[in-house]
């Protein structure tokens, strides 16, 4: 597949931001095309701090000014790349950076070759795109570390607080069922008085990995404070739940997690809990974890989903 590609450095295509607005004349668009595209493109990026709707918004001032089908963006932070249209045969791509800080890479297509004229008009638009565009990084950023936990990186509890109230009300719409488990690690201080702090931190972040890796994308994981846990399952029945929750308990005690060479056996206690009518956040959490705190009295590792 043909790819026309570009390393853009902002710094320099503002410079060729003038050179390009003069010169823009396509299959005899009037030069102003450009101008007003960038006009309210300038105006619309400053619509919303959002990635999706920034790049929705250039995508879409792209194609009132060039013929495009595809615009497909890619950054370290972004799992699953953003795709907008349907691609073509032909492409541009460009890695852009502005003060040596990355921001990504952007590729367009459609189905005929890009005119070097076309291009410039390309990179007039990408200057214009640039504060939004970091901006919308920053936002992204800062809502990672406000929303998640900075040791393990599972959600913290202000992100469980505003999913579980969101999914809560979205259940009850919808009828579909909701269930969350309480899981907390078992004998964790034993962990911290033989091996320090910083081993204990690391068994927890192990700890975490083990669990994600063991749920499906849909579902998340979060911390509620030291070794104690909240995983929340949307679309998901009392017996499911069960099921995934001895799948998580059998996965910690199967974990093989070594300080110094010497195997950590750990296990976790588990309760989990459905969503009933009459239910708030509070009095699901609750009979959750009156179940995990069940779990442990009972002898630990084990899931407790009944009274
Ligand atoms: N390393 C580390 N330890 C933590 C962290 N947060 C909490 N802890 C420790 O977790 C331990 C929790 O101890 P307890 O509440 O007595 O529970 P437990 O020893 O796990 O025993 P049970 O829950 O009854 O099975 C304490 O030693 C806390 O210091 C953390 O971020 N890192």
């Amino acid at each position: 597949m043909p790819v026309q590609g570009n390393t853009i450095d902002f710094d320099s295509a503002r410079v060729k931001l003038g050179h390009g607005s003069t010169q823009q004349r396509r299959n005899g668009k009037p030069a102003a095309t450009f101008q007003n595209t960038q006009r309210n493109l300038m105006q619309n990026l400053q619509t919303s701090l959002e990635l999706d709707r920034v790049l929705q918004v250039f995508f879409s001032a792209l194609q009132d000014l060039l013929l495009i089908d595809s615009l497909e963006y890619r950054h370290t932070s972004v799992t699953t790349p953003l795709l907008f249209g349907q691609p073509g045969l032909h492409r541009c791509s460009y890695r852009m950076s502005h003060a040596g800080n990355y921001l990504g890479e952007l590729q367009l297509s459609r189905q005929t070759r890009f005119a070097e004229d076309e291009l410039l008009s390309i990179e007039g638009l990408l200057a214009t795109l640039m504060f939004p565009l970091r901006n919308a990084l920053l936002y992204r950023e800062a809502l990672a570390c406000a929303l998640n936990d900075t040791l393990t990186g599972a959600g913290n509890r202000l992100a469980l607080n505003q999913n579980l109230e969101r999914d809560i009300r979205s259940s009850k719409r919808s009828g579909q069922p909701l269930s969350l488990m309480v899981l907390d690690v078992d004998h964790f201080k034993s962990v911290n008085d033989r091996y320090g702090h910083a081993y204990g931190d690391e068994a927890l972040k192990a700890m975490v990995d083990c669990v994600t890796a063991t749920l499906r994308n849909v579902d998340c994981l979060y911390r509620l404070g030291g070794e104690e846990f909240v995983v929340l399952l949307n679309n998901t029945d009392a017996e499911a739940c069960h099921l995934v929750a001895e799948r998580i308990r059998q996965s910690i005690e199967e974990l093989q997690f070594q300080i110094d060479g010497q195997p950590l056996p750990m296990t976790a206690s588990l309760g989990h809990a459905t969503l009933r009518s009459q239910d708030d956040a509070r009095s699901l959490l609750d009979r959750a974890d009156q179940r995990m705190y069940q779990a442990k009295r009972n002898g630990r590792n084990q899931v407790i989903g009944t009274e």
